[in-house]
């Protein structure tokens, strides 16, 4: 591998940008942008969150009109009205907000994108192979809507690998992979580079930047502020090039007293037989959650942690007595709501959708989430809302996660991916709630953020919360937890204190080690 740029022989550069520059109402998002992307290289983009990152790839794959400034490809100027035009050139894009169908198979996805007329079941049968060859394997007939997001995203690689581009573009691609998919998803990056495509690949994860790109640009405030040879550099002098200053190290200080304080959320024995041939069921999972106490979930993705969310928060209610309680009280037949109520909070794993509404204000997306828990502060005696004192809480927690935005008060969809998963992140906890409940808490957000936002979750337990927080980052895990659960095949560990947690230990476990839980055969429904 070596630090070279392959295909260095052929000095022409794929693409040149120049000037290239957008502007959100008074918001410049990309200013004045210079980048060379080089055939056979893996170029990373780097920049904190709303640093224009997702705005210039999307200006080259089409789906956003440059401002200003020129692009030329294969060293001529070309203007890339659409993702059609973008596809013709050889450009493929796999997005941070997917674009499936879910009510749609894998196959039927991709059959929609490729748009040439050729039967589905040729589509599955060349996805298969392709997915198997560069070790994704996927399952081109399964439904989307019964997926992880980590399933959803290998067909997103796939659907882009599909169309043969010269140049793919990755927006954070491994941010709902495990360690190990990450790793299947390196060696395909790099076995494509030796073939001659080029690569921009957007992470905020520094490591692995490192570890495959060749080069990178740096972005700051919609400008570039430096390029460099990634492997020359550490993760935190990258991230001081991103940030402009350091970022600050996470502290945890050792919980005290938890073996005595009271269980805020309890799970016993639950059990949910899966509601499709391809969800995952619940087996008989027990688990409880102290005050005081940061409680991990670590797992492969589609292990049935989405399940288990679902049944903790209330998307789908479990009838049996006893199977959730929140601060003591029977939960499992309670609403969404009806659970907030008992002082609960809960942040699912997708912002855009299920975490907000994109087409919202934020005061909008927060008065949604918050009218019934703080009816009082929100609304008035006649049942009016006092839009004065949302869009009041709204600045609050802007200000608080310090959610980078183009207005005072955007649509959810006008947020960089990041800033709003900052927003969801501290619009519950702005509630301090007594059981914080967090799918991937950091999914996308910048190493200063990320921090904010683990710090936030430990204080809030340190403060008396119960916090439970599934994850398939096991960085953050071991960072953030006091023990950590491991959920395989539909069935929860038991805890393992921090102190003797490791990356081995819990790796076994989520490879499918004895569990300590009997498996238990549940029918299909
Ligand atoms: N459609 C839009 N309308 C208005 N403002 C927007 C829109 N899209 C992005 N912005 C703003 O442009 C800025 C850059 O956003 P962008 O999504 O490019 O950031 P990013 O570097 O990709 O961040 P992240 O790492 O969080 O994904 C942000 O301040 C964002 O709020």
């Amino acid at each position: 591998m070596g630090g070279t740029v392959s295909g260095q022989e052929d000095a022409a550069n794929l693409l040149e940008v120049r000037g290239l520059t957008k502007i959100f109402g008074s918001l410049t998002a990309c200013d004045h942008i210079n980048l060379e992307i080089a055939k056979g290289e893996i170029h990373a983009l780097l920049g904190e969150n709303g640093a224009g990152k997702s705005t210039l790839v999307k200006m080259l794959f089409g789906s956003l009109e440059p401002y200003s400034g020129e692009i030329f490809w294969n060293g001529e100027p070309v203007r890339i009205t659409s993702p059609g035009v973008a596809k013709k050139l050889g450009i493929g894009m796999v997005f941070q907000h997917f674009s499936l169908f879910e009510a749609l198979t894998a196959a039927e996805n991709i059959a929609l994108s490729l748009d040439d007329g050729s039967p589905i079941s040729s589509i599955a049968a060349k996805a298969r192979a392709l997915s198997y060859s560069y070790g994704l394997p996927l399952d081109p007939n399964s439904l989307v809507g019964d997926l992880s997001v980590g399933e959803r995203q290998r067909i997103e690689i796939i659907r882009c690998l599909l169309q043969t581009p010269q140049l793919i573009i990755l927006d954070e691609p491994t941010s709902v992979l495990t360690p190990q998919e990450a790793d299947k998803l390196f060696e395909t990056l790099l076995r494509l580079r030796d073939e001659g495509k080029s690569i921009l690949y957007i992470s905020h994860r520094l490591e692995e930047v490192k570890r495959i790109c060749d080069r990178a640009t740096v972005l700051r405030h919609g400008k570039v502020v430096g390029h460099c040879n990634p492997r020359e550099e550490t993760a935190s002098s990258l991230a001081r090039m991103m940030v402009g200053n350091e970022v600050q190290a996470v502290v945890r200080e050792p919980a005290k007293g938890i073996e005595q304080a009271p269980v805020l959320l309890e799970v016993r024995n639950l059990s949910r037989k899966p509601a499709t041939p391809f969800s995952i069921p619940l087996r008989d999972i027990s688990l409880s959650v102290r005050a005081g106490e940061v409680i991990g979930i670590a797992g492969v993705a589609g292990n049935g942690q989405g399940e288990f969310f679902e049944s903790i928060s209330g998307e789908v209610r479990q009838h049996e007595r006893g199977s959730v309680r929140i601060r003591g009280k029977d939960a499992g037949d309670l609403s969404i709501t009806g659970r907030r109520l008992l002082g609960a909070a809960f942040v699912p794993e997708e912002r855009l959708g299920h975490g907000t509404a994109s087409n919202m204000k934020l005061s909008e997306n927060l008065l949604l989430t918050r009218h019934a828990t703080d009816g009082k502060a929100f609304v008035g005696s006649g049942g009016s809302v006092k839009a004065g004192a949302v869009y009041a809480a709204a600045q609050r927690i802007i200000k608080e996660m310090d959610v980078r935005k183009s207005a005072p008060d955007p649509e959810a969809s006008a947020l960089s991916g990041g800033n709003l998963q900052k927003f969801i992140v501290g619009r519950e906890l702005d509630r301090n709630p007594a059981v914080m409940v967090v799918n991937q808490p950091t999914w996308g957000v910048d190493a200063g953020a990320a921090a904010h936002i683990r710090q936030a979750l430990i204080e809030l337990a340190r403060r008396g919360s119960a916090v439970l927080i599934i994850s398939q980052d096991l960085d953050e895990l071991f960072e953030v937890s006091d023990s950590i659960a491991v959920m395989h095949n539909g069935t929860l560990s038991q805890p393992m204190p921090i102190a003797e947690a490791s990356f081995e230990k819990i790796g076994l476990l989520m490879g499918g080690a004895e569990t300590g839980h009997q498996e238990q055969t549940l029918e299909t429904a």
